[in-house]
């Protein structure tokens, strides 16, 4: 029975029991490319993007002076005078707008063509000819328009292909995109419940007595855990995931089961069963699309797909939309769930067997310093460490023979590890609103799509394409057009352009963010990314972290690895040390694991060198203080940019810290503002 200890009364709380969120997904996991459109998107937003090409006033030779010979000459300010009565006239916003521009094209083009016309050393001879007449009234002001459209579609070249956009940017039938899956009647059984209870265990047990099959599931771990049952059951299967795929059956001898990351879900591989978990991550902005494209095109005879049962009413409205029915079996949780009335109060009653959920890798580390403080040891799980750190702390925690008794996680447990806990601790740290879980809003459902640009191009496109919302979402491309606008200077093809974009990486890591930069100059100048020069660059070989920074900075070394690893299996040529990477990822593992199992001391060595920092501070009070606090503290404007563009990285920040606290005290404040 799982009982619940509450620390603080909310009704948040029995929410952390079903951790189908994404909130904690390792950074590692892909994290792509949607677009959210918005309902009432802006269509001059979408012209902002396209920039006016410059047309220089040079009229063709033959027309020099001819106009002037036929009508006399025009002056400059009757030129202007006519230009600006033209723009002003309702009739002539009308005809723009019924050829496709709209406000700011307009705006745009009449500048251009304004000094287009008043630069001409001769105005062609149309223009001048049509100008002479409107000026003695023999022609209308609005007979200019023909001239000016011209000129319009020729700085916005994309006027005369806009509709040709428009029907590729057509997103309303998302099914018919899978022909293949369309061309067979899937038979589709939901698998609906809450956690715990069995959905996932029925779904695959169909899965493992198939003739062929495809698990897809939510996280590396899952896949991998469902590919040794396989395997371990009898039923030859391989594991695909973003950074490598093992043969069963020996090296390119593929199995006719398969365990895959959602993202990497075969759509013209026929299947007799396919099993699509976590189904309600459909709905997730950043990586729904993978599961929209699972569900739409896997080619399966059977379909189980296994979730929250509020994702019934999307998936029976999709599958409609594909022609097919959903049979929908329902579970129970298999353990009662029990609230206790009692609130844990403090950690002295934090009892064996508990397992404290926070909200923040700090949390996790004070929660585990104060444990630790009172003699207790704990195993700590969060979701940006390897897949072999976690599962060795939740072997530790697991373990009865083990004198850790205690776990400290972020919600990384809830997905894809098995935790013998009678007891859970859920524990909200700290006490802030957030809600977690919060099941799916009926109206608020859809499910996303994805589209993949580079950047330019991706707005563009998000600007213009319709989308059926009742049923559909485009997801949020921010990570894409990040790394889009990281690489822009880079010479690159725009396939390679497009799958670098593609890279899942965290952001707001970075040293992570200047290797993937670093991997992409590389690249450009056709260099392979050789061994010998990734150690160098990630600082090999490896020690044990001394401080909560050196194991934040391997945890990011870590997903320098899986990135090449990722780009290996698209660019194997560029990328030629997979296996390699693969050993180190593995020594890698193994130092983060002694790493975390001495958080503590860690916490306790960053804490006193904090402490020192800040008696520094004093050393500094020659200098402005603001500047010296921040450079002690790695903030402020030119340190973020520094870290930003991976020119600094935090072992770089620490140990410039250091030489800094050794020089400063014979360094004047002025010598510090030259610097
Ligand atoms: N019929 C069964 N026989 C034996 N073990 C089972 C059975 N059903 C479920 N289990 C076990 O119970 C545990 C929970 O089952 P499962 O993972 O299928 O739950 P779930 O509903 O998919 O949960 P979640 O929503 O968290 O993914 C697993 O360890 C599974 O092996
Ligand atoms: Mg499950």
């Amino acid at each position: 029975m799982h009982r619940f200890r509450r620390i603080f009364r909310s009704a948040s709380r029995l929410q952390l029991a079903s951790a189908s969120g994404v909130e904690f997904y390792s950074p590692s996991y892909c994290r792509i490319l949607l677009l959210r459109r918005e309902k009432s998107s802006d269509p001059s937003k979408v012209s902002n993007l396209f920039t006016p090409l410059l047309i220089k006033a040079e009229p063709e030779e033959s027309d020099m002076g001819v106009g002037k010979e036929l009508t006399g000459n025009i002056s400059k300010s009757e030129l202007i005078k006519v230009l600006n009565k033209f723009y002003t006239r309702p009739e002539v916003k009308q005809m723009c707008t019924e050829n496709g521009l709209d406000s700011y094209l307009q705006h745009q083009a009449y500048i251009s063509f304004r000094r287009y016309c008043l630069e001409c050393e001769s105005l062609p001879v149309d223009i001048h000819i049509v100008v002479s007449d409107i000026l003695k009234g023999a022609a209308h002001i609005t007979d200019m328009f023909p001239y000016f459209l011209k000129h319009a579609r020729q700085i916005f070249p994309h006027l005369d292909c806009m509709d040709d956009l428009k029907r590729i940017s057509d997103l309303t039938s998302p099914p018919s995109w899978y022909p293949s899956a369309r061309a067979i009647k899937r038979k589709i059984i939901f698998h609906a419940g809450p956690t715990n209870s069995g959905k996932t265990y029925r779904a695959l047990e169909r899965f493992l007595t198939a003739k062929s099959g495809v698990y897809c599931g939510p996280l590396k771990l899952l896949a991998a855990e469902v590919y040794k049952k396989a395997n371990e059951r009898g039923t030859p299967c391989d594991l695909v995931t973003g950074e490598e795929r093992k043969y069963s059956l020996g090296e390119g001898n593929p199995s006719p089961h398969v365990s895959c990351t959602v993202e990497m879900t075969a759509v013209n591989t026929p299947y007799e069963v396919a099993v699509i978990d976590e189904i309600q991550l459909l709905r997730d902005p950043g990586r729904g699309w993978a599961w929209t494209r699972a569900f739409l095109g896997v080619m399966a005879e059977e379909l189980h797909v296994c979730g929250e049962a509020a994702a019934i009413d999307l998936i029976s409205a999709l599958a409609l939309t594909c022609n097919e029915d959903v049979e929908v079996h329902t579970y129970k949780r298999l353990t009662d769930l029990k609230v206790e009335d009692e609130a844990v109060g403090n950690f002295e009653n934090v009892q064996a067997g508990d397992c404290i959920v926070c909200f923040s890798k700090n949390d996790i580390y004070s929660v585990s310093r104060t444990l630790e403080t009172n003699g207790r040891e704990a195993a700590v799980i969060y979701g940006g460490l390897p897949p072999g750190t976690k599962l060795a702390q939740a072997q530790k925690f697991n373990d009865p023979e083990s004198s850790c008794k205690l776990l400290i996680a972020t919600d990384a447990i809830g997905m894809g590890l098995n935790l013998k806990l009678p007891i859970i601790t859920a524990i909200k740290f700290p006490i802030k609103s957030r809600s977690f879980y919060t099941g799916l809003e009926k109206k608020r459902i859809r499910s996303s799509t994805v589209y993949r640009f580079p950047k330019h191009l991706q707005s563009i496109f998000e600007g213009i394409c319709t989308v059926d919302d009742s049923l559909y979402f485009m997801c949020n491309t921010d990570d894409f057009k990040f790394l889009a606008d990281m690489i822009q200077h880079v010479p690159l093809a725009l396939r390679a352009r497009y799958i670098f974009c593609c890279a899942p990486i965290n952001r707001k890591m970075p040293f992570v963010c200047s290797m993937f930069l670093k991997f992409a100059r590389q690249f450009s100048r056709n260099d392979p990314i050789t061994y010998s020069w990734l150690c160098r660059s990630i600082g090999y070989p490896f020690s044990v972290p001394h401080s909560l920074g050196d194991l934040i900075h391997l945890e990011c070394v870590f997903d320098v690895l899986d990135l090449y690893l990722w780009l290996g299996t698209r660019f194997p040529d560029f990328f030629p040390a997979v296996y390699q990477v693969r050993e180190l990822q593995e020594q890698l593992d193994n130092i983060i694991q002694q790493g975390v199992t001495m958080i503590t001391r860690l916490v306790l060595t960053s804490q006193q060198s904090n402490e020192e920092d800040v008696s520094d501070d004093e050393d500094f009070s020659q200098l402005p203080k603001k500047v010296a606090r921040n450079l002690l503290k790695g903030r402020g404007k030119l340190t973020d940019k520094l870290m930003a563009q991976g020119l600094l990285t935090p072992n770089m920040l620490n140990q410039l810290r250091k030489e800094w606290k050794q020089v400063s005290s014979t360094v004047q404040t002025n010598d510090f503002l030259q610097l």
